[in-house]
């Protein structure tokens, strides 16, 4: 089956195209194409849509196909030749059978409707999609993962990739696995082989939802290990919050998607992203700060400061997730996300974070 998937496909090369090259995209963009070079299947050339921005002068799409790397997004990494990059959507969409998004979550809805409703972009009626996005889309009071959002705007099937990825890492080509959910296997076999080498090891699930919901709920834990840094707790009464946050990332999964695999946190999406995250990853980075005595700072401000135009997910999927479970009257199941919400929005203090669960009820035996 798969030889004559393969030979099928080298008659007619798949184009692919990334949307996005912020400092994952542009990690990705090297990984993608390092494979479209040495695969057959794939055509050679990786379009990149980066969007216009200056940066010291010059556009930065000039500069990354002059200089073939990053400056702003992804410095001192040098990408493959064939990763070019574009300001315009439509070189990107028009031409891709495979079609990777990769931009922070809060900006998937428009280039959706550029892509959707601009008369010179037109998407190819067999193209594929996958998600690489670490958040959700809230429309309407309805909370979506990226990839059915992607599916329910254009019309195309898309998978999805998470994993245990800090970017900059893997851009040095330093091992790191990463899980590809999906339901199709064709889909599965072409996407792992447009991302898979020897130091990104990606693994296939049966499975359409839950590497996604790790992903985004993930950045909620780990803003709270920030807090707990910044705050600097014990190491026991961080790891409480971070099995409380387990705890109400399995029920929100459950209660708002109807999804209860909990063998998906075994994979790289699950447990692996959480400990990478708080190890190393930006939000928690800037939680540390939000929380800091002396600090006083806006998430905004925060932002600007620690990632030059880099974006943290998790106080934007921290909104959505309260949204959610206030407007269902669920906060008392959810205590963890509750007060994380307080602090990050609502100007709670941060001490708050361990006295929610400091409580004099005893925890009830039930068996
Ligand atoms: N960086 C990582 O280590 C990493 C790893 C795994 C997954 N992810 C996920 O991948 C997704 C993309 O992350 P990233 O690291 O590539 O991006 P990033 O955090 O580096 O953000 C920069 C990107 O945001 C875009 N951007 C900034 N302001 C914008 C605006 N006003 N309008 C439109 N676009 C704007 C920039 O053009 C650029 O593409 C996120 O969901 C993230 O959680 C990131
Ligand atoms: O830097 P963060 O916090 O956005 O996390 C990056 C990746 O999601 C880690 O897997």
């Amino acid at each position: 089956m798969l030889k004559n998937l393969f030979d099928k496909l080298k008659e007619c090369p798949l184009k692919i195209g990334i949307l996005g090259s912020g400092n994952w995209a542009t990690t990705i963009s090297k990984v993608v194409g390092t494979n479209a070079q040495n695969n057959e299947i794939f055509e050679n050339e990786v379009k990149m849509w980066v969007r216009d921005e200056p940066f010291e002068n010059a556009k930065l799409s000039d500069i990354i196909n002059t200089k073939h790397e990053n400056m702003k997004y992804l410095k001192g990494v040098k990408l493959p030749t064939n990763v070019v990059a574009y300001s315009n959507v439509s070189e990107v969409v028009n031409n891709s059978d495979l079609l990777i998004f990769v931009i922070p979550s809060q900006y998937l809805e428009n280039i959706l409707q550029i892509i959707k409703q601009n008369e010179s972009v037109k998407i190819k009626k067999d193209a594929k999609a996958i998600s690489l996005i670490k958040g959700f889309i809230v429309k309407d009071d309805t909370i979506s993962i990226c990839s059915k959002y992607i599916t329910d705007i254009l019309d195309i099937p898309c998978c999805a990739l998470s994993g245990a990825n800090i970017a900059s890492e893997i851009a040095h080509e330093k091992f790191a696995e990463a899980t590809i959910g999906g339901n199709n296997k064709e889909e599965l076999i072409i996407w792992q082989r447009a991302f898979d080498l020897p130091y990104f090891k990606i693994n296939c699930v049966n499975d359409s939802a839950g590497a996604e919901i790790c992903g985004a709920l993930k950045n909620i834990i780990t803003l709270a290990v920030g807090f707990c840094n910044g705050l600097n707790v014990s190491t026991n009464s961080k790891s409480a919050i971070i099995r409380n946050g387990i705890k109400e990332m399995i029920l929100f999964a459950k209660i708002f998607f109807n999804y209860d695999n909990i063998n998906i946190l075994l994979e790289s999406c699950g447990f692996a992203d959480i400990i990478t995250s708080f190890l190393s990853g930006r939000n928690t980075k800037c939680a540390v700060e939000f929380v800091k005595p002396s600090s006083n700072k806006s998430w905004q401000q925060i932002e600007d400061e620690i990632l030059n135009g880099q974006k943290i997910q998790g106080i934007v999927t921290l909104k959505y997730v309260y949204k959610m479970i206030s407007e269902k009257n669920l906060t008392h199941k959810f205590p963890l996300f509750t007060v994380i919400n307080k602090i990050s929005w609502e100007n709670e203090n941060p001490e708050a974070l361990l006295k929610t669960f400091m409580i004099d009820d005893i925890i009830p035996i039930d068996f």
